[in-house]
């Protein structure tokens, strides 16, 4: 089976992306499977593109190989598109999920249902030895709950409900969530990519 690496200590992540390339034969090798330990790579880009593209590249080059990452975020409207590229460490550098939805769920206190429109984005870039890097990206429209439900999942979960569903995405399972997420999404258009690797 064709082995990728994707750039990512997010193990919520590695979950999905097991799951979802699974579907195209290919099995996922993180960054948590690695002997050695790897440094955190600073995001310093200001869009998701921007950053998934240095963390490939940044891989990619340490370890003369083809390398994919994601970086990926909540895009609320009514806070001007936070918490955005700084999604993982909107509540300080601890990178704490559940600090992180609460100060979300501060700043949207008293903002009525239909004013809490939110996406979640996810870019993927592929960096290889000898070639340009490219991005994907994709999406998934919804809005933000008025309290946290939910156990699945991770990240933000608890407090996006999709569009489709009146549930949030944690109350999702990891199959229904894979059939509509933004990762999910980012992956389809991959898809002619993905299916020449296995
Ligand atoms: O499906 C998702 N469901 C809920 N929350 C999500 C999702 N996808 C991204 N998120 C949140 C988690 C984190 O707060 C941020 C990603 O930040 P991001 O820098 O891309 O990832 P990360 O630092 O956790 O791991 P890494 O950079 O090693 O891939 O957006
Ligand atoms: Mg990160």
């Amino acid at each position: 089976m064709k082995e990728l690496i994707v750039a990512t200590k997010n193990e919520g992540k590695v979950r999905e992306f097991r799951q979802l390339f699974s579907e195209y034969g290919i099995a996922v090798k993180s960054l948590l499977d690695f002997d050695e330990p790897i440094e955190d790579i600073e995001e310093t880009g200001t869009t998701f593109a921007e950053n998934a593209t240095i963390k490939a590249e940044a891989i990619s080059e340490a370890y003369n190989t083809p390398v994919i990452a994601d970086d990926s975020g909540l895009v609320v409207d009514a806070l001007g598109g936070e918490p955005g590229v700084y999604s993982a460490r909107y509540a300080g550098e601890e990178k704490n999920d559940q600090k992180n939805l609460e100060k979300v769920m501060k700043k949207l206190e008293g903002v009525p249902v239909n004013e809490r429109t939110a996406r979640f984005v996810c870019a993927i870039a592929v960096a290889r030895p000898g070639f340009e890097t490219f991005v994907k990206e994709g999406c998934c429209e919804g809005s933000i709950a008025v309290e946290p439900q939910g156990q699945h999942g991770f990240g933000y979960d608890p407090i996006f409900i999709p569009e489709s569903s009146e549930r949030t995405m944690a109350e999702h399972t990891s199959e229904e969530k894979n059939s509509i997420s933004h990762r999910h999404h980012a992956i389809l258009q991959l898809e002619e990519w993905l299916k020449n690797q296995s």
